[in-house]
């Protein structure tokens, strides 16, 4: 943790700075059973933005993102967020590729995590059905979420997430399998997340999603990163010959 201490400032005070990156992964590697499934990442997400993972099958960006997210823990490495002295933990949340639903009408899955959240709870079911309404679901809010399409499932996964105002916010390929209304539905609820300001990062195998929505792209390939560059530049002139050959719809390993 010795990088988030000003040089020059004794014993370690720490210096909040607004333009230091708000999460730096350094020498992150994770091993499974002899494996090597994520070889020393070093990475620093800016404060602001929307982060873009892209690589092929199996390159590790789901286990990035859990990790970063702390549902496991790395085999060596750290994942440090650099937050202000004296503040809680960042408010952070997850939607998974195929979420996993409360056994519960639509609505009560929100009114769960805003209890969970310890929101009164007279207030549960106004936040609750105004953020419905917001993401198109309003119609289903008394219907069991576990027999909801996968595009609804995914809207109210969303939904969920922003109830809970997360500070970050991981979305792992939250648009696969979506039709493009609900693909569009998806993409201008990450663009209104972004706008409340939640850091977002998110996987995704859509080149076309990435352009539309990345500051920075992340590439990953066998469990390395292979480039981290503002999204402009990664898609006019990647560095890499292997980002060279994704753009190109090139298999890389
Ligand atoms: N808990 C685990 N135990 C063992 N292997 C795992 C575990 N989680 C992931 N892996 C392996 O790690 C590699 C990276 O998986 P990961 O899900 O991160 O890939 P991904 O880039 O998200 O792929 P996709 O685009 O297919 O979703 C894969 O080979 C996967 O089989």
């Amino acid at each position: 943790m010795t990088d988030l201490y000003h040089p020059g400032v004794p014993s370690g005070q720490p210096i909040w700075s607004p333009s230091a990156p708000l999460l730096k992964l350094k020498g992150l590697t994770y091993v499974h059973q002899d494996t090597v499934l994520l070889h020393e990442i070093d990475l620093q997400l800016a404060r602001h933005g929307i982060t873009l993972l892209l690589g092929p099958n199996g390159a590790g960006k789901s286990l990035l993102m859990r990790l970063a997210h702390g549902l496991i823990a790395p085999t060596s490495g750290d994942v440090i967020w650099h937050t202000q002295p004296d503040m809680p933990p960042l408010l952070q949340a997850m939607v998974f590729q195929h979420p996993v639903m409360l056994r519960r009408t639509a609505l009560a899955n929100l009114t769960y995590a805003l209890a969970a959240r310890r929101v009164p709870w007279r207030r549960r079911r106004a936040l609750a059905m105004e953020t419905l309404e917001r993401f198109g679901l309003i119609s289903l809010a008394q219907r069991q979420a576990r027999v909801l399409s996968g595009g609804e499932q995914q809207r109210l996964a969303l939904a969920r997430a922003w109830v809970l105002k997360p500070e970050v916010l991981f979305l792992d390929e939250p648009t696969s399998a979506l039709d493009p209304a609900s693909m569009r539905a998806v993409e201008e609820a990450v663009h209104a997340f972004h706008a409340e300001g939640t850091r977002i990062v998110m996987s995704s195998h859509d080149l076309n999603q990435a352009r539309r929505l990345a500051d920075d792209v992340v590439l990953l390939c066998g469990g390395r990163l292979v480039e981290h560059t503002p999204a402009e530049r990664f898609f006019q002139g990647p560095r890499t010959p292997e980002a060279r050959a994704f753009i190109r719809g090139e298999l890389i390993w």
